[in-house]
């Protein structure tokens, strides 16, 4: 149950279009984004470039796509693992989550879209691209500014050069008779950096260092960044993966949104980030891989499973 004394999540305006590398505002948000991802591997990003018109279509759409029919969802609309329809468990039978891959391309937004509804839905397919675009632009700005504050600018253009992206749409209904009102169980996301959209209910949790969970509040200009497992790995364990969980406590639907990178590639720690207080604690990682590695019997259920997959 929340606390009086819940600790309250970093909130940090990025929405100042003169948030320019090199500027002192960039800078002073660059110390900001560090402090809070080296303690809760989270902040809450103000972020208005995305318009409330945007934001609405996208959730109204969202009513289309999990009105569809369950075979229709099911279908496969990506090879990778965690790529496509997730849901139907019977440890957590409020959730049920679709995905798109590539959708800041136009041959993602139109292959998804084209399996959905394979006689086209163009508002659906240009929504979900132009939300995602906007979406990625604060991605690849915050990536630079944790490029930036770890000292290693020149990294920057071949990581982006790589990174590909996830976009997901989430459904909890709400709960029968008798039924758990847990949503989605404590884990931590197998991304380089997520980017968590929500609308009006209530459910999402912050896990903290020293075990408390901070409720999150919805907002549609509000944008909640977290640091993935192949960051953790990446910033050499300096910015703690983030964990989280869906608790339904409304008696409401619930819709949510997320971004996720991913760099298709190989994930190492820059050598700036290996020192004698800081020696080295990952191998290099190719990051689909690792994604693939959630297949095994060895990952599941493990919390950080990247420790098990490439740690020193
Ligand atoms: O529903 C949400 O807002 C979060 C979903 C989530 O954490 C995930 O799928 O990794
Ligand atoms: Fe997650």
């Amino acid at each position: 149950m929340a606390s009086e004394t819940q600790p309250k999540l970093p909130v940090i305006d990025l929405s100042d279009e003169n948030l320019k590398p090199g500027t002192d505002a960039w800078l002073l948000a660059c110390k900001e984004i560090k402090d809070a991802l080296e303690e809760y591997g989270c902040f809450e990003a103000i972020y208005h470039k995305v318009p409330l018109e945007l934001h609405n279509s996208m959730f109204t759409a969202m009513e289309d796509l999990f009105g569809l029919p369950l075979e229709t969802k099911k279908q496969k609309t990506s090879d990778r693992h965690l790529h496509s329809y997730l849901g139907q468990y019977s440890f957590i039978p409020l959730y049920e989550s679709l995905a798109m891959a590539n959708p800041t391309t136009v041959e993602g937004a139109q292959g998804f879209t084209s399996t959905m509804w394979p006689q086209g839905n163009d508002h659906f397919c240009e929504t979900a691209h132009s939300f995602s675009k906007l979406v990625a632009e604060l991605s690849q700005m915050v990536t630079r500014m944790v490029f930036d504050m770890y000292g290693v600018q020149r990294l920057y253009d071949s990581h982006m050069e790589l990174t590909t992206y996830q976009l997901r749409w989430y459904k909890y209904r709400t709960q029968q008779a008798n039924e758990t009102n847990v949503g989605m169980l404590p884990h931590t996301d197998k991304s380089f950096i997520s980017i968590l959209n929500q609308d009006q209910v209530n459910g999402l949790q912050i896990g903290t260092k020293d075990s408390q969970w901070i409720d999150v509040k919805p907002s549609p200009s509000s944008f909640l960044i977290l640091a993935g497992d192949a960051f953790m790995a990446w910033s050499n364990d300096r910015v703690p993966s983030c964990e989280h969980q869906v608790t339904m406590r409304e008696n409401k639907t619930r819709y949510s949104l997320g971004l996720f990178s991913f760099k298709s590639g190989i994930i190492q720690v820059p050598e700036e980030l290996i020192d004698e207080k800081h020696p080295l604690l990952y191998k290099p990682f190719d990051h689909f891989s690792f994604l693939d590695f959630g297949r095994t019997p060895e990952a599941r259920n493990l919390l950080r499973s990247i420790k098990a997959y490439c740690g020193v």
